[in-house]
């Protein structure tokens, strides 16, 4: 898949299920060099991830236990990802009238055990989030390691049982579909995203993260 056919791919299948999973959307040297990317990074660089934004940020392990990374473009792999991230964004623009502003994403690992309590993408009383990306970069991941994004149409109706396999993109639109991980056994890797609409009105600061 690849270019403005994969981009039309993914336009039509929002519009008619609000979901798409590929399994290999983009090129698999780009995949690699943002595998290599992680993987050089120290632990030091990733904190653990909270809920809620600003003031009302949470570490909450027993609803999330994994460590993220938010993603700028100063290596040549993220800027690359920020880039085909941006090119989809002005497809959908052109093809959905998203009005999509902008798109933040961050590296995520799951140790061993840990796990993503289901909950939608948006903070309360906010509706900036409009998209959910997740790319996985788990070069071998087998039945057994557990760590299945669960996509439901509702809270208790289950859609899409989706397992982390390397270079699987999965979008989804952030406030319509409740979603959780299931405890990996081992550590898994991923890059979580949102595109959002501008919500700042006037001259109130509306901070990304
Ligand atoms: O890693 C995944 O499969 C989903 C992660 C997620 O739901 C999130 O970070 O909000
Ligand atoms: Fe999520």
């Amino acid at each position: 898949m690849s270019g403005e056919d994969g981009f039309r791919q993914i336009a039509q299948q929002l519009a008619t299920t609000g979901y798409v999973i590929l399994p290999a959307a983009l090129p698999e040297p780009l995949v690699d060099s943002l595998l290599l990317h992680f993987k050089a990074l120290n632990s030091e660089d990733f904190k653990p991830a909270g809920t809620g934004r600003a003031d009302d940020y949470q570490v909450r392990k027993g609803i999330r236990g994994d460590e993220i990374r938010w993603l700028d473009g100063l290596h040549p792999a993220t800027q690359a990802y920020l880039e085909w991230m941006e090119q989809l964004r002005l497809h959908l623009n052109r093809h959905l009238f998203l009005g999509l502003f902008s798109y933040e994403c961050h590296y995520a690992y799951y140790p061993t055990g840990a796990f993503y309590r289901q909950h939608v993408d948006a903070f309360k009383g906010e509706t900036n989030r409009i998209l959910s990306t997740v790319l996985y970069l788990n070069p071998i991941w087998e039945p057994e390691d557990g760590g299945e994004l669960l996509l439901y149409s509702d809270q208790s109706t289950l859609l899409e049982t989706i397992r982390p396999t390397y270079g699987k993109l999965v979008i989804f639109l952030s406030e319509v579909f409740p979603h959780e991980v299931l405890p990996v056994q081992k550590p898994r890797c991923s890059i979580a995203g949102w595109f959002r609409v501008n919500t700042n009105l006037g001259v109130n600061l509306d901070p990304p993260k």
